[in-house]
């Protein structure tokens, strides 16, 4: 889980800036939001919120029936990140994960605070904007607002493998491994869950580690996996990767089996993706493991960092044990909010099932595993080998373990990722909102991609990457903010021309 904490990091690092009394979380994430993600622009203004709060709440205690029937309110026109101070826009998190729940059931870790839905659907916390005092008395005499607000989506459960294609970037795939290895993996990973790391710096409870495959044809690009592996985890310097285990070797190359045959079935490969082919396969070279104990461990909604895979990768991640919703919703671009409304899909991902989240999810989706009122208990078929010991595991009925299966591109190799002002490698990340987009390429304000008739293929043609400094996460929120877009050409990305040239015609790349 590489990404998973965007929010929540950024909350605990901006209220750990705070010098008085630590404001709501609404509060906290309300600054964000209008700071752009920016958590030193976020931290000034509340700091002068609050002086301003310390003076005007004495003057509102005077305050008699006069002053009581005049009420405040946002004003129509007031936006998300108007406040913004001009000239930041380049140096924020963009993408920091403040996606509205479409319920209350699906808040994520992240987004524990209830939101007021705003004018533009968009989450707002209730309180914490405020514009010019207004008559109560015009307020109630106003038509209702705007007529034309795109309706809300109720979330909606895929629950079979052909609704999860239909409406997702993803494909899910039931009974991957030989039972008794599916089971006897889950033990193993169970046991080794007992000294994976929590992460104490945010809230998101469940226990992680990361593990390096040793691949023969990576041999001389090991110690950039070992460099790569070591900054995995929010761009954190981490413990050094565990190796495959056994099991782990075994499943994975089932695994890798399935995600081959599924990448070729798809008709076109996206222009930055890596060009998977038969002669050059999709080859796990690194996982992520996460195990959640009961029904309350969460990872909030993110979607995963492209430091080390690069654009439009192709992710596979394996479930064990208990069956969990895994949650997915779009992140809708700015110019098509006014039309439509994300809707939020949830997945059950049970035991021994894969769901490969392909090319383009992690540029146009968020995912999270939300915390469930309750979690059906799971009885392994098999028990537990005899070198294992019940006592060495977290509980196997109400544990779910997960281990995404990925690729890390050479041309996104550790050498090759800049650093910032800090020296920590900066972070890559999509403009999933499609905000740094080219001005000509941007459709007219009413114009959906449907309507321009532009499909996936050419929004992804048109997606922008940054790299971003990410070391707030490590040092006490101070960051250098240092952010570029990616030039892949002039970056010298993509595959060595001189192999292109070999593989040419092999390819199944759409024209
Ligand atoms: O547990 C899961 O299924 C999701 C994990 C995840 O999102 C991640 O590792 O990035
Ligand atoms: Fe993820």
């Amino acid at each position: 889980m590489d990404d998973g904490h965007d929010t929540e990091m950024l909350l605990a690092m901006l209220s750990s800036m705070m010098e008085g009394p630590v404001p709501s979380q609404e509060v906290l994430l309300q600054a964000l939001v209008d700071a752009d993600g920016d958590i030193s622009v976020a931290a000034a203004a509340l700091k002068v919120t609050q002086k301003k709060q310390a003076s005007t709440s004495a003057n509102k205690r005077k305050r008699g029936l006069e002053g009581w029937i005049v009420s405040k309110r946002k004003p129509a026109e007031a936006k998300i990140g108007s406040s913004t101070p001009s000239g930041s826009s380049l140096h924020t998190h963009k993408d920091m994960g403040v996606v509205p729940s479409d319920s209350e059931e699906d808040s994520g870790a992240a987004e524990s605070v209830k939101f007021a839905k705003g004018e533009d659907g968009d989450a707002k916390p209730s309180k914490a904007r405020q514009g010019p005092p207004v008559s109560l008395m015009s307020v109630l005499k106003q038509a209702p607002s705007s007529p034309t607000r795109p309706p809300k989506l109720v979330p909606r459960t895929l629950g079979t493998p052909a609704l999860v294609a239909q409406h997702t970037p993803c494909t899910m795939h039931l009974s991957v491994l030989p039972p008794e290895l599916a089971c006897r993996l889950f033990y193993v990973m169970l046991r080794e869950a007992h000294g994976w790391s929590r992460n104490k710096l945010v809230e998101s409870p469940h226990k992680t580690s990361f593990y390096a495959r040793n691949l023969e044809e990576d041999l001389e690009g090991n110690e950039n996996m070992q460099e790569a592996a070591k900054y995995w985890y929010n761009g954190r310097p981490t413990a050094p990767p565990r190796p495959f285990l056994p099991e782990m070797e075994e499943a994975c190359e089932i695994i890798e089996h399935i995600v081959n045959t599924e990448i070729l079935k798809r008709e076109l490969l996206y222009p930055l993706e890596w060009p998977t082919t038969p002669e050059r396969p999709w080859r796990a070279n690194v996982a992520a493991a996460n195990c959640y104990t009961g029904s309350k461990e969460t990872v909030g909604w993110h979607s995963d960092q492209l430091t080390y895979l690069g654009p439009c990768p192709t992710i596979a991640s394996l479930s064990l044990g208990t069956t969990r919703k895994f949650s997915l919703r779009e992140v809708v671009p700015e110019w098509e909010k006014g039309e439509r409304n994300a809707q939020t899909f949830h997945v059950p991902v049970v035991h021994n099932s894969l769901l490969i989240m392909h090319a383009s999810c992690q540029e146009r989706f968020k995912h999270t595993i939300p915390p469930q009122q309750t979690i059906d208990a799971f009885k392994p078929p098999f028990p537990p080998p005899v070198s294992i010991d019940e006592d060495q595991m977290m509980p196997p009925t109400t544990s779910r373990i997960n281990i995404t299966f990925r690729f890390y591109r050479p041309d996104f190799a550790a050498k090759s990722i800049p650093r910032c002002q800090c020296d920590i490698p900066m972070i890559l990340r999509p403009d999933m909102k499609g905000k740094q987009r080219d001005s000509s390429i941007v459709p007219p304000s009413n114009g959906k991609m449907e309507d321009r008739g532009l499909s996936t293929w050419e929004e992804m043609a048109q997606m922008r990457y940054f790299w971003m400094c990410y070391s707030g996460a490590q040092n006490e929120g101070k960051a250098c903010n240092a952010f570029r877009v990616l030039d892949f050409t002039k970056e010298g990305r993509g595959l060595p021309e001189l192999e292109e040239d070999a593989l040419e015609g092999n390819t199944h790349i759409s024209s």
